[in-house]
């Protein structure tokens, strides 16, 4: 899904300052992007203003051509297309890897289908696609295992196999690498760009992960201040908070 948006500016109200302003943005459908900026800079705010979940102050938002303000049944059809990767996964405890990421896809569950997995099988309408994603991302020997018994770099993969099962086409990752060691950051975003053929936003205060990227976007104070290769970016000046 490509991403449009124009003159963007979200204000919150206990803030002076508005969090975004005036950005003008466009990432084409299957486009992989790092979003680099110093703390507070606005990078959490702008990917939840493409999911619905922070309504603008003005400009117009367009996430594979559609309005994530038009109407609830709008917002949710985006929210079914979409993935998002946290700062702190929301993986539930007491369960498995397996049930972790088949719950991702619950709201589209029928009563069978919720019989399957408390039994603790697939249903099989996701059982292909687990089991290829399980095995691209190296986890399927884990899927058994409990969620709180995995490392913090297992469970990130797990957090990315949960939320490309349903076959987003936008997916919206916010420092997801928080907490992994610079190794396992990098094989994570790796494992990120391994998605092919979705398009693909990061936040990232890091600038040798925004590195790995073909396109890094510069925020700071709200604003886009840079935006084209990393080579051609200052990127120390983007995340010196
Ligand atoms: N719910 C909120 N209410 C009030 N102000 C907010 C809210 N969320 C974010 N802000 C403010 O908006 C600005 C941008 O915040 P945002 O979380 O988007 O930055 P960020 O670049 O993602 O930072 P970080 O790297 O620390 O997550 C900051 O000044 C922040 O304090």
């Amino acid at each position: 899904m490509d991403v449009t948006l124009t003159g963007l500016t979200v204000r919150f109200d206990s803030q002076p300052v508005p969090a975004l302003e005036s950005v003008d943005l466009r990432v084409p459908a299957g486009e992989q992007v790092a979003l680099l900026g110093a703390s507070g800079a606005g990078k959490s705010t702008l990917l939840r203003v493409l999911l619905g979940g922070v309504r603008p102050l003005a400009g117009e938002v367009r996430v594979g051509g559609r309005d994530p303000f038009g109407s609830a049944a709008g917002v949710r059809a985006l929210r079914q297309r979409s993935g998002f990767l946290r700062q702190r996964d929301d993986l539930v405890p007491g369960v498995s890897a397996r049930t972790n990421i088949l719950m991702g896809q619950s709201s589209r569950w029928r009563l069978g289908d919720w019989f399957t997995v408390a039994r603790g099988g697939v249903p099989s309408r996701h059982t292909a696609r687990l089991a290829e994603l399980a095995h691209r991302h190296g986890i399927a020997d884990l899927l058994d295992r409990r969620i709180e018994h995995l490392s913090g770099g297992q469970r990130q993969r797990v957090a990315l196999v949960r939320a490309l099962l349903g076959g987003p086409g936008l997916l919206l990752a916010d420092e997801p690498t928080t907490g992994l060691d610079p190794e396992r950051a990098a094989a994570a975003v790796a494992d990120l760009r391994g998605a092919h053929g979705v398009t693909l936003l990061l936040a990232t205060h890091d600038g040798a992960l925004a590195r790995q990227f073909p396109r890094v976007i510069g925020l700071r104070a709200g604003r886009i201040v840079a935006d084209g290769p990393p080579a051609r970016i200052a990127m120390e000046q983007l995340y010196a908070a």
